[in-house]
């Protein structure tokens, strides 16, 4: 069986934390500041702020980009589930705005349209590893004076006009859970060229404790912490951090890797008129977190029989990106969202196995018995 996903770890990984457990120092300590460190400098970030995973990374966002209760923050509905949870956790209001066809990304025209005088700030998504056009949506926050925050938590590695995302904007979140291109476990990270958020997100992980452990445990003097506000737990083990340096140093191999097999599938595929294939314009580089084809009307078979067939020989794949709204947790948006391209994408595109090493042998089979399927003719000729 071909799984759609797999985290490339290596002995080093494993001994890695191996040496960081008998260091006897496990949480929040050297290796995550090594790890943040050297997250920041990879991505050309002044500063980076590891956390427990993207979500409370977004969560903590909101809160240092003082969003609160009532306020609106425009963000994709067609987006992991966690997006639009981490505004509700601060009491505001996600409203959906549409996608572009062709990238998954969140369309500036539409985001625009749905600005009104509650709107606080706007939650990109570089979807699947794609970056959105981070420009479009500064222009749009300085015009209209809103926060711009970036949910990259699948698009460590991905670059944007010739910079690393990471490095564009205020708050940009990332996210190193297994499905992620590098991985610690589970695992985030907050990358932010403000030094103000830097100090206070480094609080707010740590139940806003004024002198952190690290730091009483050197010291020769009797020191006595306070907890200046109501903070959280979101801290990252330093079992994980060692993980992450070593991540992060395969990084960039990683996506080029990952590249490599995305062109494979785009020549493979690139003649087949039922479906559409990911577009990568100028100035936009994906890690390719994940390799989504779209089923156009034209599609002889439907996407679900499509998956099905898949499995039967042997190849995982996965639906399209989700969409919020059509979430039972989001049932009250039901009614009234009118979301049409999103829903189109999530209904009819498909996500093919994508991940290092990926055997030539398994990448011919995957475009083989996708080939079988959509076009036996071409196929059988
Ligand atoms: C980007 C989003 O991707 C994921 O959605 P998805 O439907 O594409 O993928 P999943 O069904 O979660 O599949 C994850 C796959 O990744 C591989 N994998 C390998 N190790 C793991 C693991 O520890 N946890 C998970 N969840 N997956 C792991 C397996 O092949 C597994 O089937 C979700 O896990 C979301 O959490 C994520 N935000
Ligand atoms: O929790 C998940 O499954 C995905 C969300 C994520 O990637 C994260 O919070 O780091």
């Amino acid at each position: 069986m071909i799984p759609i996903a797999k985290p490339y770890l290596t002995e080093e990984e494993a001994q890695a934390a191996y040496d960081t457990i008998l260091t006897g120092w496990i949480t929040q300590g050297p290796k995550v500041q090594e790890f943040e460190e050297k997250f920041a400098a990879h991505t050309g970030a002044k500063y980076a702020v590891a956390v427990s995973n993207c979500t409370t990374a977004l969560h903590l966002s909101m809160i240092v980009a003082g969003i609160g209760q009532g306020d609106e923050v425009i963000c994709p509905s067609m987006s992991y589930i966690a997006t639009a949870n981490a505004i509700k956790y601060v009491g505001a209001i996600p409203v959906f705005a549409e996608v572009q066809p062709n990238t998954y990304n969140l369309d500036p025209v539409d985001v625009e349209r749905r600005i009104t005088n509650r709107t606080k700030a706007i939650l990109v998504v570089h979807q699947i590893g794609m970056p959105a056009d981070i420009d479009a949506f500064k222009k749009i926050c300085k015009k209209h004076s809103l926060k711009l925050i970036e949910d990259a938590a699948c698009a460590a590695g991905s670059a944007y006009k010739g910079k690393k995302i990471g490095s564009h904007s205020e708050l940009v979140c990332f996210s190193f859970h297994p499905r992620k291109v590098i991985s610690t476990g589970d695992g985030g990270m907050v990358t932010t060229n403000r030094e103000d958020y830097y100090n206070r997100l480094k609080l707010l992980r740590q139940h806003g404790m004024s002198v952190n452990d690290r730091v009483r445990h050197e010291a020769n003097k009797v020191i006595f912490e306070d907890h200046v506000e109501v903070g959280y737990n979101y801290r990252m083990t330093d079992i994980q951090a060692s993980v992450g340096i070593k991540q992060l140093e395969k990084l960039d191999w990683i996506v080029e890797e990952r590249r490599k097999i995305a062109t494979t599938y785009n020549k493979a595929f690139k003649n087949i008129k039922s479906i559409r294939l990911p577009l990568e314009e100028d100035g936009y580089f994906s890690n390719y977190q994940s390799y989504s084809i779209y089923l156009k009307n034209s599609s002889s078979i439907a996407r679900n029989t499509l998956m099905q067939t898949l499995l039967d020989k042997g190849v995982t794949s996965r639906r399209g990106i989700m969409t919020t709204h059509r979430e039972s947790a989001y049932k009250d948006y039901k009614a009234h969202t009118k979301l049409p391209i999103s829903e189109d994408l999530q209904d009819n595109s498909i996500l093919l196995p994508l991940y290092i090493p990926m055997s030539e042998e398994q990448i011919n089979y995957v475009v083989e018995s996708f080939l079988e399927i959509v076009e036996p003719k071409v196929f059988n000729t």
